[in-house]
């Protein structure tokens, strides 16, 4: 039986994709092979040596020590792309809800409890609603830091509300670039495109590079009506510099997923309790993704959609035995795999190898399981990292 310990509410569509015969599921299971998690953060949790895989149920993964599990040899995966939908729609919402007076028309409507009559009430409404005035969003310029699944979505989406497009990617991938509409504007820096539009919205993963990519100085040179849309990341927006902005009227409003305490309470901020993928449709398409992902690694060894590992996946063929392994990025460590099978008679049947930054993984097809004398040598090369038989 694999054991695969959950974290947070993962849909059940997803957990139903673990057959109760080959898997024991749930939060208690003690000597997991494999994690499946949406916000939980490991950092500061120690996983049992147990471990194998860590499929996180969305697209963020800075709640994973991915370097750290690499060095153990630790497969994390994403689920690319499953919940950009949910993430999209709300953005829009969010650029609504920047742009007409929804929420503080809503909280005014809601003080008038105490009127009986519908004449009055209208008569008052009609006199009052000039406070509530918007603008729209077409002709307006949005600006879009980080173009990938959510990003590419949010753009063509504003295209077809007539807004102006621009965008800024440097490592824009070949399958985001066919999914983006010619249309975009490709901006060459975060300040061009930050000084021109009058809504921003980041799409970029939490990473060093991104920390704190809105900050005082990128701020400076926004439009003073300007309005920032974070459904990415708290790292990502330096808040209390956006706080001071906007008390300074050098900035319009702050609209995100991730409430901090200098934001609460301020009457140009919308902050939402990070509900960017809570629809049942994205739930759903990430626990499904993820628990796929992790089957097929667990069964098969192959690795599709991890973030610190290769692509690898290698059809099952005749071999009789399945066996993978990873190994640091440095020659010569398949030359000594083969060799202990070639000294020991196993015959290699079919063999992938791939290489990711700093570590290489490897499926092979023998043809019959080897002797556990055989398998404690293959463990022992030098700069094996980890080693199953499937
Ligand atoms: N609010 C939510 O619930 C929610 C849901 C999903 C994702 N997210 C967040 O949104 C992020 C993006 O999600 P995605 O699915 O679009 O990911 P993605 O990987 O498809 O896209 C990220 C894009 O950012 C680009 N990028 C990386 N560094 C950049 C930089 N310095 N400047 C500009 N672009 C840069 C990449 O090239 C890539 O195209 C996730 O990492 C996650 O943190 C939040
Ligand atoms: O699981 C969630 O609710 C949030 C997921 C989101 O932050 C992501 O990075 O995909």
């Amino acid at each position: 039986m694999y054991q695969i310990r959950t974290y947070n509410k993962i849909s059940d569509k997803g957990l139903s994709r673990f057959s109760k015969d080959q898997y024991n599921v749930g939060e208690d299971v003690g000597q997991p092979d494999a994690v499946i998690l949406r916000s939980q953060k490991l950092h500061n949790e120690p996983l049992p040596e147990s471990v194998l895989g860590v499929a996180r149920a969305g697209a963020g993964v800075n709640n994973v020590p991915v370097e750290e599990y690499t060095k153990k040899g630790i497969v994390v995966f994403n689920t690319p792309g499953a919940n950009a939908n949910a993430v999209k729609e709300l953005v829009l919402a969010g650029m609504l809800l920047g742009s007409r007076g929804i929420l503080q028309g809503k909280d005014y409507v809601n003080t008038l409890g105490d009127m009986t009559d519908a004449g009055e009430m209208s008569k008052l409404l009609e006199a009052e609603k000039k406070r509530f005035a918007g603008s729209e969003l077409a002709g307006k310029k949005l600006g879009i830091i980080g173009l990938g699944a959510i990003g590419s979505m949010v753009a063509n989406a504003a295209l077809a509300l007539d807004m102006e497009v621009l965008g800024f990617d440097p490592a824009l991938s070949v399958e985001a670039a066919w999914r983006l509409s010619s249309n975009v504007r490709r901006m060459e820096s975060v300040q061009a495109l930050l000084s021109q539009v009058d809504y921003v919205s980041l799409h970029v993963p939490a990473i060093e590079a991104t920390r704190n990519l809105i900050n005082a100085e990128t701020l400076s040179v926004m439009k003073p009506n300007a309005v920032i849309l974070n459904f990415a990341r708290e790292a990502i927006v330096d808040a209390s510099a956006v706080v001071e902005a906007l008390n300074a009227g050098k900035l319009g409003q702050y609209i995100c997923d991730f409430p901090e305490p200098c934001l609460i309470g301020h009457d140009k901020v919308v902050a939402l309790p990070h509900i960017g993928a809570s629809t049942a449709e994205a739930e759903e398409n990430c626990a499904v993704m993820a628990a796929n992902q992790l089957m097929d690694f667990l069964e098969n060894g192959n690795i599709v959609n991890s973030v610190n590992f290769p692509h690898t996946v290698m059809a099952r063929g005749e071999g009789g035995c399945r066996i993978t392994f990873t190994n640091e990025n440095v020659s010569g460590v398949l030359g000594n795999v083969l060799s202990v099978f070639a000294a020991n008679n196993v015959n290699v049947i079919d063999m992938v190898n791939k290489s990711r930054n700093d570590v290489a993984y490897n499926i092979l097809d023998l043809a019959e399981k080897p002797s556990e004398d055989v398998i404690a040598a293959l463990k022992a090369v030098e700069h094996v990292i980890s080693l199953r038989v499937i």
